[in-house]
């Protein structure tokens, strides 16, 4: 059955104009975007009356981590996707640091099937770049793309050698997939559970150096200078690593960044070292770094927002500071948390630029399709209610997680209504 959209204003990304338009989908497919759409007396189509509600591109984020398989306590491709279509999200990028590691063609395929038959959203699988994660021998990239690898990384945990990330940049080189760096010298991070300076100093808690990430990222950046590969750093945290992307990038190297909204609105100063819900790898780090991650998303050296979507399990995140596992979900509070902070509040963004670092740039980086509404184009595509104003309640997750440090903030601008290749995926329409 077919579906018409009525009564939406459709945002305009490249003059910022929200115009009245209808949208019939049919097939998966965008059929029409028109002034109006007739419907014929008798017909087999679904007509929604969106009451207002702005449509854009189905929201796209390369950093999600469904726990599937072996983990499925804290998450499962089902629910991961559930808290996706609630974030406004129609594709997903999901990490290989599962039990046991996505490092075979199999496990590719496991992903797509179980994919297909349980979720609510695209979902790509990225394959580790190291048998296992373990940094010792290099998967069978070519065998992984064949079976549909988006990309390789050993998230979780940084490729320490230096060699080891050569020779893996040069075989994705020649398949044309990037390289997706946790960027991380454990020498340097050590045992550290927060980012290393004033706070946690005066905590007496372990710290994590900024510089255990940006001498990564500047190794990396010069050896995708070196092997023509690919480059896409994940959740950039560290200023020094920012200034490092936009040297590659001015330089002509073929390197992307993503950030956190967390990286983008919260620091160090808010964590009291008793609450883990504030725990995250790489971690919260200074006002100057939040500003420089900011500046670099504003001036397009980091290319995209990605949520790193990382659920535990309550038991797991009540574990004292020290030893409770990294990391905070994200699918469902990203884009009411950015649009009230940084569109509406500060007003450092546009609502289409921030839809574009949230749709249009990871389709384009990445080479996926969707990212933008055209008639013709794939039907993914999420309707917000920009006046919606509710307090973020963990309990309303559909993720099994419910790790994040922004519970209790009032934020604006909810997704009501999400299109998956023409199916309805997430609805919270309001009622008349
Ligand atoms: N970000 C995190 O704090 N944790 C992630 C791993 C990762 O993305 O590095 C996880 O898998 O839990
Ligand atoms: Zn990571």
């Amino acid at each position: 059955m077919g579906i018409i959209l009525k009564n939406g204003k459709l945002l305009d990304l490249d003059t910022g104009l929200l115009l009245s338009r209808e949208i019939e989908i049919e097939e998966g497919l965008v059929r029409k975007i028109k002034d109006h759409i007739e419907i014929p007396e008798t017909h087999n189509l679904q007509v929604i009356d969106l009451r207002g509600g702005v449509i854009v591109p189905g929201f796209i984020d390369m950093h999600v981590h469904l726990r599937d398989p072996g983990l499925e306590y804290k998450e499962t491709i089902e629910t991961g996707t559930k808290a996706a279509a609630r974030g406004g999200f129609t594709t997903v990028a999901c990490m290989p640091n599962t039990k046991p590691v996505l490092d075979t063609p199999e496990q590719m395929r496991y992903i797509y099937e179980t994919a297909e038959k349980t979720g609510f959203a695209r979902v790509l699988p990225y394959a580790a770049i190291t048998r296992s994660e373990r940094g010792e021998e290099l998967t069978d990239m070519e065998a992984l793309k064949k079976a549909g690898a988006v990309g390789f990384t050993d998230d979780g945990v940084g490729v320490q050698s230096g060699g080891m990330m050569r020779s893996a940049m040069e075989r994705a080189k020649s398949l044309e997939l990037p390289i997706v760096i946790h960027a991380e010298d454990e020498t340097l991070s050590g045992k550290g559970c927060m980012n290393e300076g004033e706070v946690s100093k005066r905590l007496g808690l372990p710290g994590i150096p900024g510089v255990a990430e940006s001498v990564h990222v500047a190794r990396d950046v010069l050896l995708a200078e070196l092997t023509g590969a690919h480059l896409h750093v994940c959740h950039i945290s560290d200023a020094s690593a920012v200034d490092l992307v936009r040297w590659a990038k001015k330089r002509g190297i073929h390197v992307t960044a993503e950030v956190t909204p967390h990286h983008l609105l919260l620091t160090d100063e808010s964590i009291d070292g008793t609450d883990a819900n504030w725990k995250v790898n790489p971690p919260l780090r200074t006002e100057k770094d939040r500003l420089a991650c900011l500046e670099g998303l504003l001036d397009g050296t980091i290319d995209m927002v990605a949520t790193d979507h990382a659920p535990h399990s309550e038991e797991e995140k009540q574990r004292a500071f020290q030893v409770a596992p990294f990391g905070f979900v994200g699918l469902e509070t990203a884009f009411p948390l950015l649009y009230s902070e940084l569109v509406l509040k500060s007003k450092l963004i546009s609502l289409p630029d921030l839809v574009k670092k949230m749709a249009t740039a990871p389709a384009d980086v990445f080479g996926l399709s969707g990212g933008r509404l055209r008639s013709g184009g794939v039907a993914d595509l999420t309707v917000l209610d920009l006046q919606q104003e509710r307090t973020i309640d963990a309990g309303e997750f559909l993720s099994k997680g419910r790790n994040t440090p922004f519970v209790g903030r009032k934020v604006k601008g909810w997704p009501v209504l999400t299109v998956c290749g023409g199916r309805i995926t997430y609805q919270n329409l309001p009622t008349a």
